[in-house]
């Protein structure tokens, strides 16, 4: 996939219909979505449990567009390999889910994905200042994970501000994740993220039968970001 920073909606799966994820996925990209979210929880790292390596490979038929598996799991590094088989486009870390960021970001690029590092509300940009030579993308949170539906922490967009200019010209995504709307998609599209999460933003009211409204809600949302954007 070629870089480019233009603004990106990533629906997260999280709040679709569990019994119907084929036909969801299928219409939210039929809709606009750009890449497709997936929140992997383990019950550990965070309060929640999702979806194991065999859900992810059943959604991969389903995807056209680009599979974005955000691993919320501790330990990591054991199942790198499996989410990878699994069809994974890009695979995210925490940089909190275990002591050798390091050595996890290069087992993702070793299976041949793109690979992205993922922070914490609470945890500072410099952990990961010095391995930004191997990642594709840095998500910021801006909710503590675990559940979609959560309100937006604020200290995001200070925090993306620096990020961007930590990461200057080299060809790295901003991925914001957690309480993203058309009124917080300004802030961090301001701020340089160019990769935007939505969960309850993209699916709210609207379901596979009423597909439009998703279409509606991701445009709703890409406009707000675009038109926070400087030029
Ligand atoms: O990773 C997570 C939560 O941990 C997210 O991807 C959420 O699923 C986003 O949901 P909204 O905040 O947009 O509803
Ligand atoms: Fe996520």
């Amino acid at each position: 996939m070629p870089f480019d920073r233009s603004i990106k909606i990533a629906p997260s799966i999280l709040s679709a219909d569990f019994a119907n994820f084929g036909e969801e996925i299928r219409a939210i990209e039929a809709q606009g979505a750009d890449w497709v979210h997936v929140d992997v929880m383990d019950g550990h790292f965070v309060p929640n449990l999702t979806f194991g390596p065999p859900a992810v490979k059943a959604f991969r038929p389903h995807v056209s567009t680009f599979m974005d598996v955000h691993l919320m799991i501790a330990p990591v590094d054991p199942y790198i390999e499996a989410y990878a088989e699994a069809g994974a486009d890009m695979i995210t870390a925490h940089v909190e889910a275990g002591p050798h960021i390091h050595r996890t970001l290069q087992a993702i690029k070793a299976t041949g994905k793109m690979a992205g590092v993922s922070l914490n509300p609470g945890t500072p940009l410099d952990s990961i200042e010095h391995v930004l030579d191997l990642v594709d993308m840095v998500l910021i949170m801006t909710v503590n994970p675990g559940f979609g539906g959560q309100k937006f922490i604020h200290s995001g967009v200070e925090k993306t501000r620096r990020l961007r200019a930590m990461i200057g010209d080299r060809p790295i995504h901003i991925q914001i994740d957690g309480g993203v709307t058309t009124e917080t998609a300004p802030l961090v599209a301001a701020a340089g993220a160019d990769v935007l999460v939505a969960g309850s933003a993209v699916f709210k009211g609207g379901s596979v039968d009423a597909p439009s409204v998703y279409g509606d809600n991701i445009r709703a949302l890409r406009a707000a970001a675009e038109a926070a954007l400087p030029g």
